[in-house]
């Protein structure tokens, strides 16, 4: 077995979720066509409600950034003109959301509102999260020996606590310290990586981040994080520079703490 030795400075053990503790294919197959499915009909059953107008104009906000880009579609203001006027409001959200999810964004309009939707999807056991099975074992002995887990994902801070939550484990939030998501800022800057530390109140060199991308890999190594590439079934394939570059672990057993025996 590959070891990854973990240096005597980390503390801190900072986590993506989808290709790091969760297949690709719980996400692409499970969560991402729930939202396709249902979307629609979420809109209409929550239209009025006031956290649905703010994801509708944090959407709207996005589309009007987003307007050099090819196909997008922007979402007219309500006026109040009638029922007509906000079916058609409604059908622009949803090919909205469609055309970002056909490019796999990861803007924080789109996921704040796939956060809400799946929160009715978990609560009534429709889905329950997923894990690699190497996953909750090895964090509950990594806590065991004093480190501190976190969560950095672009699904939002509710849709984690979701996935966690309401697992094939059970609720293991309780394994986390903390969350964070896109609102720190984005996971390709390195920016991001040294308002993570500084929240934590820890320096950036106390953090191992484990992601299956290696941009973001590349960004929190910039931030003067240490970070491990997981390679999991499913995960897009690396170039022989990359796999030559990063520390690859394949499961998270394979990384070894100082405190270890
Ligand atoms: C609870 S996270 C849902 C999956 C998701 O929407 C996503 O974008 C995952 O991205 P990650 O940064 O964890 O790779
Ligand atoms: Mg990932």
């Amino acid at each position: 077995m590959v070891v990854f030795a973990v240096p005597a400075e980390v503390a801190v053990i900072l986590l993506d979720i989808e290709g790091t503790t969760t297949p690709i294919t719980y996400v692409k197959d499970t969560l991402f066509p729930y939202i396709k499915d249902n979307v629609k009909e979420y809109l209409r059953a929550h239209w009025e409600e006031e956290e649905c107008q703010q994801d509708i104009s944090l959407l709207r906000k996005q589309a009007e950034e987003d307007s050099n880009l090819d196909g997008v579609v922007p979402i007219p203001l309500e006026t109040g003109n009638g029922e007509d006027e906000v079916e058609q409001v409604i059908q622009a959200v949803v090919d909205n959301v469609h055309w970002q999810m056909s490019l796999d964004r990861k803007t924080t309009a789109l996921k704040q509102l796939q956060g809400h939707m799946w929160r009715a999807a978990y609560a009534t056991g429709r889905m329950k999260g997923e894990f690699f099975q190497d996953v909750v074992p090895a964090i509950r002995k990594w806590r065991e020996a004093g480190m501190k887990v976190y969560i950095y994902s672009s699904g939002s801070v509710e849709a984690q606590k979701l996935l966690f939550g309401y697992s094939t484990e059970g609720d293991i939030l309780e394994l986390f310290d903390g969350h964070f998501d896109t609102k720190i800022g984005h996971k390709v800057e390195s920016e991001s990586y040294r308002r993570i530390a500084s929240s934590i109140g820890c320096s950036t060199n106390n953090v191992l981040f484990l992601t299956d991308v290696t941009r973001e890999a590349n960004a929190a190594e910039e931030a003067d994080m240490h970070v491990a590439v997981v390679v999991r079934p499913g995960n897009a394939g690396l170039t022989d520079d990359e796999k030559s570059y990063y520390s690859l672990i394949t499961s998270f057993n394979e990384l070894f703490l100082p405190s270890s025996t």
